[in-house]
C-alpha cells in the first residue's frame, strides 16, 4: 500500500472504532458530494476535535471563513448547543445554497448565519456593525489570504478566544518560500499565516502536522492571550 492508501484505512479504522461521526454529519458530508462540490471539507476526525475543541471551550458563538457544504459548520453548531450561533463566510452562492440545505435537514439551521460574498467584505461588514467577540474562529477559505482573515479575527477577538487555521502544511509546500509553484499565493499566505501567529503576542499558538485520507497537511491552534 502506498502512504496515502495506508493513512486512509487507518482514518476509516479511526472512524469506525474511536470517532464515530454521528450520522447527520455523515449525511452533510454525502450531499456535499452528490451536489458536486468538491470533496475538501476536513476529515471527520479534524471536524470532531473542532467540535470538542469549541466544546471545551465552552464556546457560545463561532466566526468560520469557508463553508462548502457545512460539514466543519455542522460540528461547530451542535458543539454550541442549543442558542450558540455559528457565523459563516462563504463566496460561492450554490456552496452557501447546499450548506443551509444541509443545515437545515440536520435541524441546525437556526444557529448558523450564512454571509455570501468575499469574506474580506463580509468580515469588514462584522466589525463595522460591531459583531463578536467571537469564542472560536476557523479560517478555512482562500489562502491566500489567510493573514488577513487572522488579522481580521483578531478584531473579533476576546482574550481566551481560540483561533484555528486550516491546511498549513500543503503536502510539505509549507516549505516552499520560492513563490514559483502551482499554488504559490496559498503558499505564501499559510506562511504569512503562521509568522503572524508566532511573532503576534497576542496569540500563543501551536502548529501541527497530520495525515489523513487528504494526504499530509496540518492545521494551526492559537489561544488568543490579549487584545
Ligand atoms: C476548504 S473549503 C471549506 C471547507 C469547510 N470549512 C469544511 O471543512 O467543511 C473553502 C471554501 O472557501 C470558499 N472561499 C474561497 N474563497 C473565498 C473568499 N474569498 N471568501 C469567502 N469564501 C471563500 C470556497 O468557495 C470554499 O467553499
Amino acid at each position: 500500500m502506498t502512504s496515502r492508501e495506508q493513512w486512509s484505512a487507518v482514518d476509516d479504522y479511526l472512524v469506525e472504532t474511536a470517532i464515530r461521526p454521528d450520522a447527520a454529519s455523515d449525511r452533510t458530508r454525502a450531499a456535499t458530494h452528490e451536489a458536486g462540490l468538491p470533496p475538501i471539507e476536513v476529515p471527520a476526525g479534524q471536524g470532531k476535535l473542532m467540535g470538542l475543541i469549541a466544546e471545551l471551550s465552552g464556546a457560545r458563538s463561532v466566526l468560520e471563513f469557508g463553508t462548502l457544504g457545512g460539514y466543519s459548520t455542522q460540528w461547530f453548531a451542535a458543539a454550541v448547543g442549543p442558542g450558540g450561533t455559528v457565523t459563516t463566510l462563504e463566496y460561492e452562492p450554490r456552496h452557501a445554497e447546499v450548506a443551509r440545505a444541509n443545515l437545515d435537514a440536520a435541524g441546525l439551521g437556526d444557529r448558523v448565519q450564512i454571509r455570501v460574498g468575499a469574506a474580506l467584505d463580509t468580515v469588514q461588514e462584522l466589525i463595522d456593525s460591531g459583531a463578536g467577540p467571537f469564542d472560536v474562529v476557523f479560517i478555512d477559505a482562500d489562502k491566500a489570504n489567510n493573514a488577513n482573515y487572522l488579522d481580521a479575527a483578531l478584531e473579533l477577538s476576546r482574550p481566551g478566544t481560540v483561533i484555528i487555521g486550516d491546511n498549513v502544511v500543503r503536502d510539505g509546500r509549507v516549505l516552499d518560500a520560492s513563490g514559483t509553484g502551482a499554488d504559490a499565493d496559498d503558499v505564501a499566505g499559510i506562511r504569512a499565516y503562521l509568522q503572524r501567529q508566532g511573532d503576534d503576542p497576542r496569540l500563543d499558538g501551536t502548529a501541527l502536522q497530520t495525515v489523513s485520507g487528504k494526504g499530509w497537511d496540518g492545521f494551526a491552534l492559537a489561544i488568543v492571550r490579549e487584545i
